[in-house]
């Protein structure tokens, strides 16, 4: 029987399958290796003098998960570096911070080689291989090079870029080349890929053949869209526990009436939390009657912190919310209430519920969870607006939200404007459109689909729905 090999930079299997306590990506992932004997191969989180090699093998909550530890040098140049500081900017349109270093592109393919070794010695003849995200993008290549005949699959869970901006990247078409040793390539968007597309087709003298796989480097590849979604079952439920309740009692009680405008996100400057905070403050501006009627709840969880773009922005989001605050506050209202520490999913669902707007206003982002986890959250009796860019992945299927240009302060404004001020029937209508979606393409939909892709299987799921 064949069993399904998961491979992420990070690895986090549910320690029990306690409603809200994990993510929803890990947790449709856990399932499937349940179901598929399988396996989560990646690295443990822990850093050792010298690389050993060593592989911990244990089961957590039902899953086999196999661990290597990675050496200081490796997660600098590797995690840090290659993944953080230049990956992570230049996919999401950031050229200006991307960091060109020789020493991180050398870690980076050591860190993969060092991934295909380790893993190589579990793989057997049947395993079906699924490689998470931008950290290992080269590793096909690496498995490839031993000989590994197994089908192997990747998703990209970020943005894809256009071409111009791809071929910023010095070896740009080495990295493409190493993606044409797998036999199935995944992206979140139309979008993303459209764009790889057309960087094969003009860069890589590619072809796409009338079955619609990609030829180029002499290989052929099947590429696709499969827009992740959220373990929407498990987030409605999250929303109807206890904790949920607490938490929404919480804010309802904290808000003494006033309607909550409400963000959740990594302290990322993909998110766009100072063009946010300055929307808010221009609708305030627009709007002076709205001061004392409404604030910003903006969560926004450290991440990255060794990372210098991560400390500056940092920085200038604490003094931009104090200026805020400082400037617009009175001695029974704070405008802005910005927190940094993370919350569980069951926490958030409450959070999430007791919000009249979520504003999720990403200038790039793969696709944005937190959006679907909002939708699942409300109270279809009385739901929040959902406010979103349109430069999150999740705005090609979430088109009943008010939809954003996150550059276009005025229109943000306008649109927080709108939200607050909207009728129940049309907040009811919106959400209902919303939510059908979110149930209909959740995250189990997702790794089913992918899977049954790499499998070979022909024809996919969604189609299969849309003909029945
Ligand atoms: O592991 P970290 O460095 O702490 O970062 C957390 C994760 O961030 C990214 O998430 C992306 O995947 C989401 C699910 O597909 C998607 O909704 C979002 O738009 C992406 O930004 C990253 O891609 C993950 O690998 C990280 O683990
Ligand atoms: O305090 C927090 C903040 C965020 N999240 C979760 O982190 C994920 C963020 O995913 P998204 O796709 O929105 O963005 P990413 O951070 O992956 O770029 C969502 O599932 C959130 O529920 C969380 O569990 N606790």
């Amino acid at each position: 029987m064949s069993r399904l090999i998961v491979v992420s930079n990070r690895v986090n299997p549910p320690a029990d399958t306690a409603v809200g306590t994990q993510g929803g990506l890990a947790m449709a992932l856990s399932a499937a290796l349940r179901e598929e004997n399988g396996i989560w191969f990646g690295w443990s989180g822990q850093i050792t003098d010298t690389f050993t090699g060593h592989l911990s093998i244990q089961k957590i909550g039902g899953v086999t998960v196999a661990l290597t530890d990675l050496e200081q040098q490796d997660v600098q140049e590797y995690y840090n570096g290659y993944a953080n500081r230049t990956l992570w900017p230049l996919f999401h349109y950031r050229t200006d911070l991307v960091a060109f270093e020789r020493t991180y592109d050398e870690g980076y393919l050591r860190v993969n080689q060092r991934f295909a070794d380790t893993l190589f010695p579990l793989i057997e003849k049947d395993d079906l291989i699924w490689v998470q995200d931008y950290h290992l993008l080269p590793l096909a290549q690496k498995l490839r090079e031993h000989e590994v005949k197994n089908r192997i699959g990747f998703f990209l869970h970020i943005p894809w870029p256009a071409m111009r901006v791809f071929q910023t990247l010095p070896k740009h078409k080495e990295l493409v080349e190493t993606l044409f040793d797998y036999d199935l390539i995944g992206f979140q968007t139309e979008d993303s890929l459209g764009a790889f597309q057309e960087y094969v087709l003009n860069c890589a003298d590619g072809e796409l053949l009338p079955d619609g796989q990609l030829k180029a480097f002499g290989k052929v590849v099947q590429a696709a869209a499969f827009p992740i979604g959220i373990d929407s079952e498990d987030f409605i439920t999250a929303a109807n526990s206890d904790k949920a309740l607490a938490y929404y009692n919480l804010m309802r009680n904290s808000q003494a009436g006033r309607k909550m405008i409400t963000g959740v996100d990594r302290l990322d400057y993909s998110k766009g939390l100072e063009e946010r905070f300055l929307a808010y403050e221009q609708f305030l501006n627009n709007h002076p009657r709205m001061e004392g009627e409404v604030f910003l709840m903006q969560i926004a969880t450290a991440t990255r912190e060794e990372v210098g773009t991560y400390q500056d922005l940092r920085a200038r989001l604490d003094s931009l919310s104090g200026r805020i605050n400082g400037e617009h506050a009175t001695i029974d209202w704070v405008p802005v209430r910005y927190v940094n520490r993370a919350y569980r999913r069951d926490e958030l669902a409450g959070i999430y519920r007791a919000s009249q707007v979520g504003l999720v206003t990403p200038l790039r982002d793969g696709m944005n969870l937190v959006a679907k986890e909002f939708v699942a959250a409300q109270d279809e009796r009385d739901p929040g607006v959902l406010i979103l860019s349109e430069f999150a992945g999740a705005a090609a299927q979430m088109t009943a939200a008010l939809i954003v240009n996150p550059f276009d302060r005025q229109a943000m404004a306008e649109a927080i404007s709108e939200a607050v001020h909207m009728p129940l029937k049309e907040r009811r209508q919106r959400h209902a459109d919303l939510l059908e979606d979110v149930k209909a393409r959740d995250v189990v939909w997702w790794r089913n689909d992918f899977v049954a892709r790499l499998k070979g299987e022909a024809v996919r799921l969604h189609e299969v729905e849309a003909v029945a």
